[in-house]
């Protein structure tokens, strides 16, 4: 099977064009390919396929074999992909997810794929689409014990399910302890990713995540969007926010009047590479 490495801020997956490549189990092949020992290396594995709907179709499974439904660094390293690889010459192109078709704007530097700006749609609030099982219209900053401790908790959906909690110092957290009672805690049904994030001024934060299905990645960019609609919900921040991640920066806008949250970050081609499956 022919691949592709790409990483958007360090969130690394293995890219693989079906267009020419055919690939019959993906959950298998997401967990053969993401061991860091004995595979290729990744967060998971993400599909570029046709679609009848848009411009391509991207199906997206983490390192654990789950399938997600929504990825914000991988729909920008499909952008790089397609266009750098001449499968589009349009700097403006659609890409179905199971989160909703994405639109992305690509921002071109000598040649190839620089920084994508994406239409991330509107953020989901509604505890029942998250899903959460707190029977309120929303949570926002609700307490919740997890681990002998009161943790607040906002919850929004980017397509796929994220917690959002605020902490003083995020470095000194033990993410592998409390990043699994968060992700398979019985509130939420299908589990999910959370952000531990400090707020440093109305316009900056810093950011860790562990990853439903993934555990910590060096960023996440349905994560940060759902991090900004936290920010803001709580009034922690205004509308345009520089999120620091071990793996880098994205900025991330909330359109108010059209209740739409665009994320622009780069995306960068590691190496290609084949592997007998
Ligand atoms: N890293 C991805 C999110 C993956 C979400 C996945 N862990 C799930 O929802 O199952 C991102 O950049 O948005």
């Amino acid at each position: 099977m022919k691949f592709t490495k790409m990483h958007g801020c360090g969130n690394d997956y293995v890219y693989v064009n079906c267009f020419e490549e055919t690939v019959k189990n993906p959950s298998e092949t997401a967990k053969q390919v993401s061991d860091r020992h004995f595979g290729i290396g990744s967060d998971g594995l993400i599909l570029i396929c046709p679609s009848d709907k848009a411009d391509f179709r991207m199906a997206m499974y983490n390192m654990d074999g789950s399938e997600g439904k929504m990825c914000g660094n991988g729909v920008r390293c499909i952008a790089k992909y397609v266009y750098d690889h001449h499968l589009t010459d349009k700097t403006r192109i659609s890409l179905e997810t199971l989160g909703g078709i994405k639109y992305l704007d690509l921002n071109i530097k000598d040649g190839k794929v620089d920084t994508v700006t994406v239409n991330m749609g509107a953020p989901i609030l509604t505890p029942s689409k998250i899903p959460v099982s707190i029977s309120k219209d929303r949570v926002i900053n609700e307490p919740v014990e997890i681990d002998g401790n009161v943790w607040h908790l906002t919850c929004v959906s980017m397509g796929n399910p994220h917690a959002v909690v605020f902490v003083d110092d995020t470095a000194s957290l033990k993410l592998e302890h409390i990043g699994p009672l968060f992700e398979k805690h019985p509130l939420f049904p299908e589990q999910v990713n959370t952000e531990f994030v400090h707020v440093i001024d109305r316009r900056t934060v810093d950011m860790r995540v562990w990853e439903r299905g993934s555990g910590e990645t060096l960023a996440c960019g349905t994560g940060a969007c759902a991090t900004v609609m936290a920010c803001i919900l709580n009034d922690k921040t205004d509308k345009e926010v520089l999120v620091h991640l071990l793996g880098g920066d994205l900025l991330i806008r909330y359109d108010a009047e059209n209740n739409t949250v665009f994320m622009t970050g780069p995306a960068t081609e590691v190496f290609s590479g084949e592997i007998e499956l």
